[in-house]
């Protein structure tokens, strides 16, 4: 077998992971892997079961099969120890707390127990996570919109926020469940640049989407599924041109 390039380090690796819901077989066998500073897409109709693979390898729903990061096995952790591992998501309903300010948002995610008793914590504390909140605010490219309030942000920079939230603190890899919806053609475009300079800064990122100028114009690599099975893998230029893929989900939306 030829060796893996020496460049590429491999965060996030998955081998059969396989989910039942009853009769359903949400995810059957699903074996992927992203390295550091690449961009992978999870595309897939709705129903696909892109959402269930990553409620399994961030530990929300039960699977078989094996989740590793940085050569690590997470079968054994929780959501939370999968979280301070590196592994961090979005969720797909991914709203802001429109009283708050950017980097409050922030703050809350990290700290949990309340808005309260995130603003008010104890000096030391609120220092470390202050740093962490600027680095993540600093790394999606909205350090100076950290005292704004959402509603004077674009969607897009909305979006960001809800990505800064997402890897506050230590990150490897990055979910992202759908985080372009609802964003026009002119703000996808910036919110792409902005994931590839993200990725650059050595983050791996899953990217699910529907919007397939997305996936296709930012991912490194694409996967695609269907009925809760990988149906293809390759580039962008080859899971494009690819008959099965065409015929279960492109249609001639990408082809034309
Ligand atoms: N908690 C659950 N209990 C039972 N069935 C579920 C559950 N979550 C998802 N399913 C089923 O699993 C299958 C995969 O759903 P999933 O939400 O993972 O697909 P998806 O590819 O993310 O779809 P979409 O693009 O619409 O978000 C579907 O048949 C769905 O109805």
């Amino acid at each position: 077998m030829p060796a893996e390039p020496e460049s590429k380090q491999r965060l996030l690796a998955t081998a059969g992971v396989s989910v039942h819901y009853g009769g359903v077989r949400a995810n059957d066998e699903i074996t992927l892997a992203v390295d550091a500073g690449e961009i992978v897409g999870l595309i897939g109709p709705n129903g696909a079961g892109k959402t269930t693979f990553v409620d399994a390898i961030t530990g929300f729903t039960r699977y078989t099969g094996t989740v590793e990061l940085g050569g690590t096995s997470l079968d054994d952790a929780g959501p939370h120890r999968r979280r301070r591992a590196g592994l961090a998501r979005t969720w797909q309903a991914g709203e802001l707390f429109g009283d708050l300010t950017v980097a409050e948002n922030l703050i809350v995610a990290v700290e949990g127990g309340g808005v309260r008793g995130a603003l008010t914590d104890v000096f030391g504390r609120r220092r470390r996570t202050d740093q962490a909140v600027w680095n993540a605010l600093e790394l999606v490219g909205l350090s100076e919109l950290a005292e704004h309030r959402p509603d004077q942000l674009t969607l897009g920079q909305q979006k960001l926020v809800g990505v800064a939230r997402a890897i506050v603190g230590a990150t490897q890899i990055l979910l992202l469940d759908e985080p372009a919806a609802g964003l026009d053609t002119e703000e996808s475009v910036a919110f792409g640049g902005e994931l590839r300079r993200l990725s650059a800064s050595g983050l791996g990122v899953l990217l699910i989407d529907h919007d397939m100028t997305l996936v296709l114009d930012v991912c490194d690599r694409v996967y695609v599924m269907d009925f809760g099975r990988i149906i293809a893998t390759g580039t962008p230029a080859e899971v494009s041109a690819d008959e099965r893929v065409v015929a279960a989900y492109l249609g001639s939306a990408v082809t034309s």
